[in-house]
């Protein structure tokens, strides 16, 4: 079977839970082919974000047209877009070499850490040129409230919410509910004529870093192969879902999901542990 080709716009986690670091695993996990458009790099672990290094929007440029001009994608995902300049320099460029192929846009602003990744200034530019042209984008509770300027303060405020989001003009709104305290998690997908909620039991984990990124990637994995939306989003939470239940403690803080519970040769003896 040829790979769903994903080309992942996205900043690089040192500490590997989150960014192009779970975005890679998430889409290799699920059988995709990943590809990577590094936007900034960070000196990041499961504690916090100890540094921030943008790249020059003309690098970015180039590693989307080499990848876009030569191998072609089935799906593009955007992550951390750190400055008004990078997100003119995506839009621009994915116009130009991919105007056809579907964009899942998650609006990543700050770490789980509660450390900020993007200036707020950045939310205008998303708003103008990259939510018009996506397929889906996958705010957290806090990244939709940057972007209505409007606070969401319980489950039942979600529907309304992710209904106002769709008004920027994208296809479709995933909203994420994980930041509000509730006991059931609802996620909330809003399309021009369709809602559909995700509710999962809360999982009491510390491992929790990269959900986000993680989720935001294995959609695009399944968009990319061929799958309606909504079938792509149900597949993408079962995979985070067990990815969050199989996680193994690392670090001192909000530590990685397990991204690679799909690989059962080790557990078939195929391969040697
Ligand atoms: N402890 C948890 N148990 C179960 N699902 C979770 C948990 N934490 C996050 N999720 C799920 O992970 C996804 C992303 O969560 P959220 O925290 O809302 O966004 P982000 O990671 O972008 O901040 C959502 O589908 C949410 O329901
Ligand atoms: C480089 C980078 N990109 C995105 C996130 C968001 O991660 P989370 O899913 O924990 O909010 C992150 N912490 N680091």
């Amino acid at each position: 079977m040829t790979p769903a080709r994903i080309l992942i716009i996205a900043g690089s986690d040192s500490g590997g839970g989150a960014g192009i670091q779970a975005d890679i695993k998430a889409v290799t996990a699920l059988q995709g082919y990943a590809m990577t458009a590094v936007t900034a790099v960070t000196a990041q672990n499961t504690l916090g974000v100890q540094a921030v290094h943008g790249l020059p929007p003309a690098l970015i440029d180039a590693q989307i047209r080499s990848v876009l001009t030569d191998i072609g994608a089935d799906c593009l995902k955007t992550g951390m877009l750190h400055s008004p300049e990078v997100i003119t320099t995506v839009a621009h460029c994915i116009k130009e070499l991919a105007s056809d192929v579907p964009l899942i846009v998650d609006p990543v602003m700050v770490a789980q850490s509660g450390d900020r990744l993007v200036p707020q200034e950045a939310m205008q530019a998303l708003i103008e040129h990259l939510i018009p042209r996506a397929t889906l984008i996958t705010p957290n509770i806090p990244e939709a409230e940057a972007l209505l300027g409007q606070p969401i303060e319980s489950t039942a405020g979600m529907r309304d919410a992710a209904e106002q989001l769709l008004c920027l003009g994208c296809k479709a709104v995933l909203l994420k509910g994980g930041h509000l305290r509730s006991a059931q998690l609802k996620d909330v997908l809003v399309t021009d004529g369709e809602h559909f909620e995700w509710i999962h039991e809360r999982i009491d984990t510390t491992s929790d870093h990269g959900t986000g990124c993680t989720l935001a990637s294995a959609i695009a994995e399944g968009v990319g192969r061929g799958l309606s939306l909504k079938h792509a989003i149900a597949r993408g939470q079962a995979y985070l879902q067990t990815a969050l239940r199989e996680a193994v403690p690392l670090g001192k803080g909000h530590g990685p999901v397990n991204h690679l519970h799909t690989i059962t040769a080790f557990k078939t003896g195929i391969i040697e542990q």
